[in-house]
């Protein structure tokens, strides 16, 4: 006689042990938050396990929505990186490694899929990429030495590396230009400011260029740089936007300057995408002051490394996360979809190498400088 075996029990035999217990702890999980329609919970329906991770599908009941917060929980709940993914059926990734080790600029894989995509760095499913003709504009948030700078100069790099007579940069660098210095004669940098005095001068003249393309596209009935032939790109770097942020110590000129330069930046991000320029704004601490509102609304892409807390999370990339990212170049990418990343480690003397080729000459270097000086005319 053939005796009945449930099939949830023919099935547990054939799963090893790290997936049964994972397995075990996803259905007590669905049950301790409540994660149901009245009785009925995610049923499991299939299980994948690949060298990475293991992938279990579930059937939800009809209506039950993903929570933002679900894939949040399973992660801690299992101490292990989770990706929840799918509607009516639910796919929850579960990665076999905790952590992704650091790697090299040097080792970026080759790509041809678009002048203007940069790398993010590795996740456990491979390189994540990002176009900055898809989405124009970037912020970046994280506390300090995680690895925001790092980010920046990786693009910066990158793009300077694969389109040197495209690509131009406008700099708002308020560690006192330190960090962007020993770039400020590369033919690509049309210009670093060091405080917002600078600041303010620099982006009153990107902010009339800006109107001259503007003037170009509308009498040529052009609506986007990317449907045209036009090749140049103009990004506007801030690394640490905070400084931004008004404080009751600043006097009111000086208010008065960072709520321009803060202004001037939130139009560029709302009207310049389209005319090809690209901003990426980068900040310590992410609060409704230090990250303005136009800016966030504007940028598709958030990256955030390390946070303190869940709240700065939040506020830097609408959801928990970044205050659990370990160590420094692990970063939350987050556009329509959401995928932690180690960013690739580039080393200042390495940049220096590499972009050393296109240092202007001297007497390009005295045209420059006689350009920047005519910039006071603006003030
Ligand atoms: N992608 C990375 N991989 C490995 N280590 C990294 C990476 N990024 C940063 N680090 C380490 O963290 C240090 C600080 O990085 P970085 O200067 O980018 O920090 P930051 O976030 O800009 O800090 P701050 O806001 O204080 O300037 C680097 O010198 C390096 O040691």
């Amino acid at each position: 006689m053939i005796e009945y075996i449930p099939l949830t029990i023919a099935l547990a035999a054939f799963i090893p042990k790290a997936q049964e217990s994972d397995r075990k702890k996803l259905d007590t999980i669905f049950r301790n938050i409540g994660f149901g329609m009245k009785d009925q919970y995610p049923v499991l329906i299939n299980t994948d396990k690949q060298d990475h991770y293991t992938s279990y599908i579930y059937r939800k009941p009809l209506g039950l929505m993903n929570n933002e917060k679900l894939e949040h929980i399973i992660g801690h709940s299992l101490s292990k990186p989770v990706h929840v993914s799918g509607k009516r059926d639910m796919e929850v990734r579960v990665y076999h490694i905790g952590n992704m080790p650091r790697w090299d600029y040097e080792d970026i894989p080759e790509q041809d899929e678009g002048k203007w995509i940069v790398p993010i760095g590795k996740s456990l499913d491979g390189m994540e990429w990002h176009d900055f003709d898809k989405t124009p504009h970037m912020t970046i948030a994280g506390t300090t030495r995680f690895g925001k700078t790092v980010m920046l100069k990786n693009i910066m790099t990158y793009l300077i590396e694969r389109n040197p007579d495209d690509v131009e940069f406008y700099i708002l660098d308020f560690k006192g230009r330190l960090e962007f210095n020993p770039y400020r004669d590369l033919k690509q940098v049309r210009m670093i400011a060091g405080n917002a005095d600078d600041a303010k001068v620099m982006l009153k003249m990107v902010w009339e260029e800006i109107q001259e393309q503007m003037s170009y596209f509308l009498e040529n009935k052009l609506n986007n740089i990317t449907k045209t032939p036009i090749r140049k790109r103009t990004f506007i770097i801030t690394d640490e936007g905070g400084s931004l942020a008004p404080k009751k110590s600043h006097t009111d000129k000086q208010k008065k300057t960072f709520s321009y330069c803060t202004e001037m930046l939130e139009e560029i991000c709302r009207v310049a995408g389209a005319l090809g320029y690209r901003n990426i704004f980068a900040t310590q601490y992410p609060t409704a002051d230090s990250l303005p509102k136009h800016i966030k609304m504007n940028s598709d892409a958030k990256i955030s490394f390390r946070l303190p807390t869940g709240y700065a999370s939040e506020v830097a990339i609408d959801e928990y996360g970044a205050e659990e990212l370990e160590c420094p170049g692990r970063a939350i990418y987050k556009t329509h979809d959401r995928v932690t990343v180690q960013v690739p480690m580039l080393e200042d003397e390495d940049m220096e190498e590499r972009l050393k080729g296109w240092e202007l000459s001297v007497a390009e270097r005295e045209e420059v400088s006689e350009r920047r000086t005519n910039l006071d005319d603006l003030e």
